[in-house]
């Protein structure tokens, strides 16, 4: 695949866009008119600029409405096209794209719109350029690619072709079949972005919330694959307008750019058979372990808190600070290392969760998809004797482990040989999910990191209410559920979720939230053994009561426990929340009766409750 990237989609001076670009490993790039008109470089300096950086120029765009104006206008117009044709040969490209006119003074009759765009084809030919004519979705007279593509046709002149947008195709819901009625050689380039399904105006939605393959909606896997049955063998070039990114930094939007390229061409939700250049997506089997990082006081308090839940410390590292806290089938290290990643992570972060490890089938499998990706590795020092865990850079520079499924035993076993007091009875059957809180400019992006590195798949997002503002939630899970992710991110900057962000210096694990499948016994047993709880008000119970008719027992079973509740048809969800670690990091536990959701009706709920808790978070 031939990969490029407008201009317009990323933040910065044209310079730093252009080597953002290049830095990520694009091929080309469509340089976007305004970025032009707002540089002091002139074209020319631009196309050296871009041939040092080993970039080709794609094109040049847009240019607006050119076909249907009455007299003077029309003139005025390839008066407009001849001077832009200077620029081009300046910047070394013979591609322009033309947009559908959105003029008022505009006409739509055929025969007009067949003569304007011949007439500019034949002027483009003149001059060695070729032009592309995209419908944009609010087109005045033309909105549709099959309208584009049959004025195309009929004017059948080798220096015009088309240009086709997924966004303006997808957007309006036009089936991708129509794309087989398209000559692969009449297609001059393909624009590629993502959108989240909305219900609004196409402009204010093209415009604001476009994003990259993979972090929206959009049926791309059916448009893409109908773009490569006609023959089309040229660049795919991204184009995302979304506000975000343009407030966000450029080389990790043009990297997540060229990731999310590559994901569309191995598939994004169904594996494409003809992509040899990304390995399949391996299947997570489950949360192996996850690690904090702490210094002596905060592993004491932190195993404080543990140890009501039912863990223990089982055994120690065979040569470092480490401890392997057990419960059940659940692992949690605490690592109190006076050096390393773990260490640097505790001085900048304080106590928290530094690494998690998935359980992999095929872990080769996994790190060659991650090169493919341009994720990060990570490789540390490691002590003779040590088992190596592979592992890649993951949310706010912790790590994620990959751990074979098949060895985890040993591994153990051969790592933690040194016991220490023996596991209590088991209560707990995994780890539900582990929620991650980040800057809300960067949530597209660890969504697009899960979705394309590991087989997991995105819920839809949802928005919650915090008592200081509201944040954004989405869910990215493991087909069989074993691994699941809850992401949050908040433009609120008081809300827990940035407040988390502010105390914690960068993105990280927020809550843990624990299985277990009798949430009232294992409550039971760790009030009995000192835990500290959420407290969760009666009106809520009274609610509870009102809303779904449950049975006052159980009404008040879970009144008295603190556990919250949700329910969907038949399916239930029992919740329970603990206070704050280290004013940072709190622990749930959940009993899931067939429920495939979060229980994010409660979500304000425990947000007021935290907010009254205030300084449990700073
Ligand atoms: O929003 C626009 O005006 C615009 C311009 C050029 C494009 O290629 C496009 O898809 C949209
Ligand atoms: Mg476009």
């Amino acid at each position: 695949m031939k990969t490029s990237i407008a201009t317009v989609s990323i933040s910065g001076t044209l310079e730093s866009k252009l080597q953002a670009i290049a830095a990520a490993g694009f091929d080309g790039a469509e340089i976007f008119e305004n970025d032009l008109l707002s540089t002091h470089l002139g074209a020319r300096q631009i196309a050296a600029m871009m041939a040092d950086l080993g970039l080709a120029c794609t094109m040049f765009q847009p240019f607006r409405d050119l076909e249907g104006l009455p007299g003077p206008a029309r003139e005025r117009a390839f008066d407009r096209l001849e001077r832009k044709f200077d620029v081009m040969a300046d910047l070394g490209t013979d591609l322009v794209l033309v947009c559908s006119s959105c003029s008022p003074q505009a006409e739509g009759d055929r025969p007009r719109l067949i003569d304007d765009l011949a007439e500019a084809a034949e002027r483009a030919g003149r001059r060695g350029m070729r032009i592309g004519y995209e419908a944009l979705a609010w087109g005045r007279h033309v909105n549709d690619h099959r309208e584009a593509w049959a004025l195309v046709r009929d004017v059948d002149h080798p220096a015009l072709g088309l240009v086709l947008d997924s966004f303006h195709s997808l957007a309006r819901g036009i089936p991708s079949s129509s794309i087989g009625d398209i000559r692969g050689d009449k297609l001059f380039i393909v624009q590629v972005c993502d959108a989240p399904q909305l219900q609004m105006d196409y402009l204010g939605w093209s415009r604001h919330f476009r994003c990259m393959p993979g972090q929206g909606d959009l049926p791309l896997d059916d448009w893409a694959e109908a773009i490569r049955r006609t023959g089309y063998d040229g660049y795919w070039s991204l184009e995302i307008f979304n506000d975000r990114f343009r407030a966000g930094s450029a080389s990790g939007v043009a990297l997540d750019g060229l990731r999310s390229l590559r994901l569309m061409e191995g598939g994004i939700a169904r594996p494409v058979s003809t992509s040899a250049a990304l390995p399949p997506k391996a299947a997570p089997r489950g949360v192996e372990f996850l690690e904090f990082a702490a210094s002596h006081d905060e592993a004491e308090a932190l195993g404080a808190m543990l140890r009501p839940l039912g863990f223990r410390p089982t055994a120690r590292h065979r040569s470092k600070d480490v401890t392997r806290w057990t419960q059940g089938p659940v692992n949690i290290v605490i690592n109190c290392e006076p050096e390393g990643l773990a260490h640097s992570f505790d001085v900048v972060h304080g106590a928290s969760v530094c690494a998690i490890g998935l359980a992999m089938d095929d872990v080769p499998g996994a790190l060659a998809r991650a090169d493919a990706l341009k994720v990060a590795r990570f490789e540390q020092a490691i002590g003779p004797d040590e088992w190596p865990i592979p592992s890649v850079r993951g949310v706010g520079g912790s790590l994620l482990y990959f751990v074979d499924a098949a060895t985890r035993d040993s591994m153990w076993a051969h790592e933690f040989p040194n016991a220490l007091e023996p596991a209590a009875p088991v209560q707990l059957t995994g780890i539900d999910h582990i929620a991650q809180t980040m800057q809300f400019e960067e949530f597209l992006s660890w969504q697009l990191f899960y979705v394309s590195l590991v087989d997991m798949a995105k819920t839809p997002q949802i928005e919650i209410a915090d008592p200081m503002g509201l944040v954004q939630s989405q869910a990215v899970e493991s087909a069989d559920g074993s691994v699941r992710f809850t992401l949050n991110g908040s433009l609120a900057n008081q809300s827990l979720s940035s407040r988390f962000i502010q105390n914690y210096f960068g993105a990280g694990v927020q809550h843990i939230a624990f299985a277990c499948t009798d949430i009232f016994a294992t409550v039971d047993a760790a009030i009995a053994a000192g835990i500290e709880r959420l407290e969760i008000p009666r009106n809520y119970y009274d609610d509870l009561e009102a809303r779904w008719g449950l049975a006052p027992e159980l009404i008040e079973a879970m009144a008295a426990r603190d556990i919250l509740y949700d329910r969907d048809g038949e399916a239930e969800y029992f919740q329970f929340y603990t206070r704050a670690f280290a004013r940072r990091v709190f622990f749930e536990l959940v009993e899931r009766r067939d429920y495939a959701g979060y229980g994010a009706i409660n979500a304000p709920i425990r947000l007021a409750a935290q907010a009254r808790h205030k300084p449990d978070f700073l």
